[in-house]
């Protein structure tokens, strides 16, 4: 499937015995049509009431606590499969809601953002988490600088700049993402303000590269959009691949709603597991 352009594998494993390893997360990525940004594994259910369990790997191998695009379709897939119009997923960040909205595609609540610098996490104590003391190019005149970070259930960092397409994200990305600042590495934004309901993004994510759209990230940018009183609570996030509209709260909690498409059904060879397990 895709979430406006972020590639999403959503393997079912609800009933069956095999897990996914970050080994296995990869051989998948490498196989024909199985390509992904996020992989999103479904295991039976351990909470009453809700549909599955859910763990996120990136391309990499690596996992994540959260994944917007990737819930997304997620609730489309069961949706379509099962029916209903509002279900629960629990992930290792706990349990969202996700529910059909119609033409608008699916919604999903993120739960609340957390700014303190322990919670990013960030290697050292920084008061203020709306603008941290982090630049890159030259000291007296730096390319990229004091970005806005909040974890929406994964790290995120926001550059905040006039014009997204003016720098080369695809060449300070892995620098910024493997930070030292950042002990678990973070998913790095810039963010253009084109008006006070309205973003531009692009993204550079944790364990994946430049991708046409992530959801998280456009709640991260949001929230700290409204935060720094750039723009509202509700905005319009405008990425590569599509537009996300995102909503936060005034319980804090953050809502995602956007299209999500499906693109081809396959069958994941035994061996990839099997290979796992020798
Ligand atoms: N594309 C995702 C975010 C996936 C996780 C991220 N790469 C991380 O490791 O934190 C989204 O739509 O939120």
């Amino acid at each position: 499937m895709n979430g406006i352009g972020n590639e999403i594998v959503v393997l079912d494993l609800r009933g069956r015995p095999e897990r996914v390893t970050p080994a296995a997360a990869r051989a998948i990525a490498a196989l024909p049509g199985g390509h992904f940004d996020q992989l999103m594994a479904l295991y039976p259910p351990r909470t009453p009431g809700t549909k599955a369990a859910m763990a996120i790997f990136n391309v990499d191998g690596s996992q994540s606590f959260a994944c917007g695009n990737g819930t997304r379709c997620v609730g489309r897939y069961l949706f379509d499969a099962e029916g209903g119009t509002k279900l629960l997923l629990e992930t290792r960040a706990g349990l969202l809601t996700v529910t059909d909205a119609g033409a608008r595609g699916v919604t999903v609540d993120m739960g609340k953002p957390k700014f303190d610098w322990a919670d990013i996490p960030l290697a050292e104590p920084f008061h203020d988490t709306r603008a941290i003391e982090l630049q890159i190019g030259p000291i007296d005149a730096p390319v990229l600088h004091s970005p806005s970070v909040v974890n929406v259930g994964n790290p995120h960092a926001i550059f905040w700049v006039a014009d997204v397409e003016a720098h080369d994200l695809g060449r300070f990305g892995p620098m910024l993402e493997n930070h030292p600042i950042f002990p678990e590495r973070a998913n790095i934004s810039l963010a253009a303000v084109t008006s006070p309901a309205s973003l531009t993004l692009k993204v550079w994510e944790r364990g994946v590269g430049l991708t046409r759209a992530c959801g998280s990230a456009a709640c991260a940018a949001a929230v700290s959009a409204a935060r720094t009183g750039r723009t509202g609570r509700e905005v319009a996030v405008a990425l590569p691949g599509g537009t996300l509209d995102i909503l936060w709260r005034e319980d804090g909690h953050i809502l995602m709603t956007g299209p999500t498409a499906f693109e081809h059904r396959g069958e994941i060879p035994a061996a990839v597991f099997a290979a796992e397990a020798a």
